[in-house]
C-alpha cells in the first residue's frame, strides 16, 4: 500500500463526501427510511456511501472493500481491506445535533492501521499520516491543499478524576454502571466516532462502550486513537480489539488512553 497516496485519497474523499452531507443537512427536510436492521438511513448516507466507494474503488481497485451501505459487501474477506462507515451518527444527524462524522479506514492484518474522521458540521478532522501518526487539521479545509496539521496525543489520565466519553444515542444503565466503577471527573456524551478522536486529542481519558457496533462504525477512530498512542480493548478481556471478524460485528469494548487503570466488566 502507498500510504501517501491512501492519506491523500481518504482526506479528498471525506472531505468531498461532508460537503454532500452537509448540503443535505442544511436542505429543509430529507427522508428517513429504515434498514432492514432497523437503523435509520437517510439520502446523505447514500450519496456519501456512493461518492467514497466510486473513489477508493478508482484509487485502489485491487483492495477489498467493505462498507455499511453495501450489504453485499459485508460477505467479503480479506486480510487487508478499506473499510468505510459515509456517515457515523445517522440519528445525530436526522435529529440535527451535530455529532456525525464520515469515516474512511484501512486494515492490515486485522488491524487498523490508517484512518480519517471528519465531522463537517464541526469543522474537525482527523487523520492518521503517511508516517502512521494522528494529526487534527485545522480548518477551513481545502479539497486541493492540506492545511495546517497539528499532531495529537492522548491525555496522561489521573485515575483519582477522569474524563469520561459515552455514547448520545445508545447510553444505557449497563454503561453508567460500568462508569460508576471509575473516579469520574467529568462525563460527556457524544454521537459517533467522535468519540475515539475525543480521547486521541487528550480532550477525554476514557470512552467504554457497551453496547453494539460494527468495524466500519469503529475502525477509522480507532486508527487516529492508536496513531495517538490510544488503545481499543475488548471489554470482556482486554485484549486488543480486531479487525475482519464474522459479519464485522464488534463486540463490546473499551479506548482509552494509557495509564487509565481498567476496572474488569
Ligand atoms: N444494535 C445495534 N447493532 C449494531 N450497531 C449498532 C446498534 N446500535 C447502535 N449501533 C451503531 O452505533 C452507531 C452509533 O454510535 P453512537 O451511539 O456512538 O453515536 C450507529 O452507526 P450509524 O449511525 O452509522 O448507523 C450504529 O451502527
Ligand atoms: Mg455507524
Amino acid at each position: 500500500m502507498d500510504f501517501e497516496k491512501l492519506t491523500h485519497i481518504m482526506r479528498t474523499l471525506a472531505l468531498e463526501a461532508g460537503d454532500k452531507i452537509m448540503e443535505i443537512y442544511n436542505s429543509d427536510d430529507f427522508e428517513v427510511k429504515s434498514k432492514s436492521d432497523d437503523s435509520p438511513v437517510t439520502i446523505a448516507d447514500e450519496a456519501a456511501d456512493d461518492l467514497i466507494s466510486a473513489g477508493l474503488r478508482a484509487a485502489f481497485p485491487d483492495v477489498t472493500l467493505i462498507t455499511e451501505e453495501q450489504a453485499g459487501s459485508h460477505s467479503l474477506k480479506a486480510d487487508s481491506f478499506l473499510i468505510v462507515d459515509p456517515l457515523d451518527g445517522t440519528k445525530e444527524f436526522i435529529n440535527r445535533r451535530g455529532d456525525f462524522t464520515v469515516n474512511i479506514a484501512y486494515v492490515e492484518n486485522g488491524v487498523p492501521t490508517r484512518g480519517v474522521v471528519y465531522a463537517p458540521a464541526k469543522d474537525r478532522l482527523f487523520i492518521t499520516g503517511a508516517d502512521g501518526q494522528s494529526y487534527e487539521e485545522v480548518g477551513p479545509f481545502e479539497k486541493d491543499t492540506i492545511g495546517t496539521l497539528n499532531k495529537i496525543s492522548v491525555s496522561k489520565p489521573d485515575n483519582a478524576g477522569l474524563l469520561i466519553v459515552a455514547s448520545k444515542s445508545h447510553r444505557d444503565q449497563a454503561t453508567e454502571d460500568y462508569i460508576n466503577k471509575y473516579n469520574v471527573k467529568d462525563s460527556k456524551s457524544a454521537g459517533s466516532s467522535l468519540k475515539f478522536c475525543l480521547v486521541a486529542t487528550g480532550e477525554a481519558d476514557l470512552y467504554p462502550r457497551v453496547g453494539r457496533t460494527m468495524e466500519w462504525d469503529t475502525a477509522a477512530g480507532h486508527a487516529v486513537l492508536s496513531g495517538a498512542g490510544g488503545h481499543v480493548v475488548r471489554f470482556d478481556n482486554h485484549e486488543p480489539l480486531t479487525y475482519g471478524k464474522d459479519i464485522y460485528a464488534n463486540p463490546f469494548f473499551i479506548a482509552y488512553a494509557p495509564g487509565v487503570e481498567l476496572k474488569t466488566a
